[in-house]
């Protein structure tokens, strides 16, 4: 018994922030940002998705919901193209600030939500996950490999090269962006699993290949199911030892009959189940950490007022079980809600 104090004193003290259970608190960071990419719009997506409904619904799920609010980002004035690569500076000053403020909040013991914005988001993203949480794993579930350099990058847009910027794999191959010498690669390839795959550039594929990164394409959903799909994921990241797990969730993962309102919709996407057992399993492990929703972009729904009136018809449903649920949702018109 006289243990017992400075026994859990010990403990809390070896625990660091990444290790203790954060279930329970969730910290809410939006991040309206659109210059990763060359399409307007996608800056909205913290409000469509707050509008939605996430954090009621997530606070009646129980969680203590902390809403740190919008990041303010600021459009650098002079920010030339590196190569044919727009906005570098000012891609890399806004990943910088992310950065801090998503180490910040998992310091503070919580998990954080990041809601985007484009996916070149997910730098500073992972990067402040890591600063905290240096054994991390990264699932990125989505319709691209978002793994170019600024050498294969058929647009230049950093939204597709977010990867490149993370893999220690790829230094060498990484010229120097001006804009991001304040980070340095950290992920390994082994670390990191793709699900939803079905827009590759040809660049993308040889570095997949080259790097043997572990991908699950519609084509393998196809033929293994979802279920195996996830058996393998965590398989692959968790079997040596359990880690924090990092959830880049592009929206356009799903199909673009359920999530329409995206800046690069591919079609033959997740059904709403997959999509929704992929963060179920994830879930599961009890060991996410960091997630991000990013690339909704409401502008591009049919209409403006039909973005408006599916929100309203959205904050209505009552079976919504995940934040992921919301972002969906906030791309997509009410029948869904009866599904
Ligand atoms: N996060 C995204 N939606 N990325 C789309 C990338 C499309 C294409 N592969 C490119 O590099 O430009
Ligand atoms: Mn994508
Ligand atoms: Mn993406």
């Amino acid at each position: 018994m006289a243990l017992r104090g400075p026994l859990s004193r010990l403990l809390r003290f070896t625990l660091s922030s990444c290790q203790q259970n954060r279930s329970h608190s969730v910290a809410v960071l939006g991040a309206p940002f659109s210059k990763g990419q060359k399409r307007r719009g996608v800056e909205h997506g913290p409000k469509a998705i707050r509008d939605a409904g996430l954090v009621e619904r997530l606070s009646n799920l129980d969680y203590a919901v902390h809403d740190f609010g919008d990041l303010t980002f600021k459009h650098l004035e002079k920010d030339e193209h590196f190569m044919h690569v727009p906005f570098p500076r000012t891609v890399g000053r806004a990943n910088q600030l992310l950065s801090g403020a998503v180490s910040g909040a998992v310091g503070a013991g919580h998990t954080c939500i990041m809601l985007g914005g484009d996916h070149s988001l997910a730098i500073g993203s992972v990067e402040g996950h890591a600063q905290q949480c240096p054994d991390l794993c990264l699932i990125w579930v989505d319709a691209h490999a978002d793994i170019n350099t600024p050498l294969t990058s058929p647009s230049g847009n950093l939204h597709g090269q977010s990867v490149a910027f993370l893999l220690k794999d790829l230094q060498n191959k990484m010229p120097e962006v001006p804009g991001f010498s304040w980070m340095k690669p950290f992920l390994s390839a082994r670390d990191l699993v793709y699900i939803g795959l079905r827009d590759v550039d040809p660049g993308e594929h040889i570095i997949l290949k080259t790097l043997g990164i572990q991908y699950f394409s519609m084509r393998d959903i196809d033929r293994m199911g979802i279920q195996r799909v996830m058996e393998v994921t965590l398989d692959h990241l968790l079997a040596r030892k359990q880690r924090p797990i990092h959830l880049s969730f592009d929206i356009d993962a799903f199909d673009p009959s359920l999530a329409p309102a995206t800046g690069t919709p591919v079609n033959g996407g997740l059904t709403y189940r997959e999509g929704i057992y992929v963060t179920e399993e994830i879930h599961n492990t009890g060991l996410l950490s960091v997630m991000d929703v990013v690339e909704v972009n409401p502008t591009l729904g049919a209409t403006p007022e039909a973005v408006d009136s599916d929100f309203s018809k959205l904050n209505q449903c009552r079976h919504m079980k995940t934040h992921l649920e919301f972002a969906k949702k906030a791309t997509k018109g009410p029948s869904d809600c009866e599904k």
